[in-house]
Formats: structure tokens, sequence, C-alpha cells
């Protein structure tokens, strides 16, 4: 379970005070400009490493995400309900690790509650806690389902993502339009009658 926890860890949580500051940012934006072949110096661009900054605040806020917090409060009177909750087409924008480019899909999460529900809305703040970080579609899938088992402890747990890499689109083989799916079932899931059901609800 350790090695759970550690996973779901935001890997900066203890470097925060490493984190190189908003200065050094811009000028690592500035940088990048003038290597890519453009003047950082021309007008249009003066303020670019501050939006750039700015908006990478944005786009990388998943690392100051607190898991624990979204998935904290459970509602338990809901009538002893413990069919399928099925969330589906949870949009999401993520970057890849290894290109640093967009990838951007779907998550449709799934679980068979035990002790209560979560919020409808914390599913998909959790898709983007993981999702607004740099990461691969594999770890996200993972990230995403472990967290739920971990902080609700369903009895089972359904997780699919469908994503297009521009990494694999806007360069290096550019094949526009595909999507990789990924996904992880754990407890009653693991049956492949439950992942039909599961699949089928996603699809209809
Ligand atoms: N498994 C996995 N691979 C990814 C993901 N995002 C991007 N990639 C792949 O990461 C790989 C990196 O391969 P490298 O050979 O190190 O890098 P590269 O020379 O830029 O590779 P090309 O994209 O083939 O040009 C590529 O095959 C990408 O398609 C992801 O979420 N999961
Ligand atoms: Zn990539």
């Amino acid at each position: 379970m350790d090695a759970i926890l550690d996973s779901l860890k935001n890997p900066q949580a203890d470097k925060a005070a490493d984190r190189p500051s908003q200065e050094e940012a811009e000028a690592a934006v500035r940088t990048l400009i003038a290597w890519a072949g453009d003047d950082p110096t021309r007008e249009g661009l003066l303020d670019t490493p501050k939006r750039v900054a700015k908006a990478y605040g944005e786009l990388f806020s998943g690392y100051d995400a607190d898991i624990a917090e979204i998935l904290d409060r459970v509602f338990e009177e809901v009538e002893g309900y413990q069919d399928i909750v099925l969330l589906k087409d949870i949009t999401f924008h993520s970057h890849c690790e290894h290109h640093m480019v967009p990838f951007v899909g779907k998550a449709h999460i799934a679980y068979y509650p035990r002790a209560g529900v979560v919020g409808l809305s914390k599913l998909a703040r959790l898709v983007d806690a993981y999702a607004r970080r740099l990461q691969t579609q594999e770890a996200m899938t993972a990230q995403i389902s472990m967290a739920i088992e971990e902080y609700l402890g369903p009895r089972g747990v359904a997780v699919m993502v469908e994503g297009e890499h521009m990494c694999m689109s806007m360069r290096g083989i550019r094949k526009a339009g595909s999507t990789t799916v990924t996904t992880r079932f754990s407890g009653v899931f693991e049956e492949a009658d439950e992942q039909v059901r599961f699949l089928t609800l996603v699809r209809g």
C-alpha cells in the first residue's frame, strides 16, 4: 500500500521550496523563444513569458491539488444505494511527459459504493488533479483508479481514458485522429460481466 500512496503523491510536494521563481520561469521562456528563432524583445513577445508562466500555473495546477481533500466528503444517506455509479465523458486536457505537448480526451469513471457515495463533481475534479500534470495516459488512468480505491474503499472501480496525443498528430509520426484507450479495472470489475456492463453503459 505504501507504493500506491507514494504514486498518488504530488511528486513536487516535498520540494516546494526548491521551485524556481516566477522570474526564473519567465527567463526560461525567453530562452526557448530565442532558441526557436524569434526575438523575445520584440513588442509582440514582451509579455509572452509572463503569460506563459501564468498559463503553466493553470495547466499544471494538478501538482498543488489535494486528493484527500477532493475525496474527503462522503454522502452516506443514499437509501442504501450500492449499485454502479458512472460518470462518463469527463473531458480532460493533459500534457505528455515526453514532449510536454497536450493530449486531450475523455475519462469515464465507475465504482460500486460500499459505505456511501462521493459528490459527482469530485470525480471530475480528481481527473483534473491528475490530468493537469506532466503525464502518461497509463499513469493517469492508474492514479485516478487507485485514488478512488484508497479514499473511498468501494467494491470496485473502473476507469477508462480515451485520448488523442498531439505529439502523434502535430509532430513525429503525424497520425491525426488516432485514439489511445487505457483502462483499469479493480474489485468486482475484474469480472468480465462487470467490464461488459461498464463498457455498455459508457458506449450507450
Ligand atoms: N505509452 C505512452 N507513450 C506516450 C504517451 N505520450 C506520448 N507517448 C510516446 O512517447 C514516446 C517517446 O518516444 P521517444 O522515441 O523517446 O521520443 P521521440 O523520438 O520524440 O518519438 P516519436 O514521437 O516517435 O518521434 C513516443 O512513442 C510517444 O508516442 C503516453 O501517454 N503513453
Ligand atoms: Zn508526447
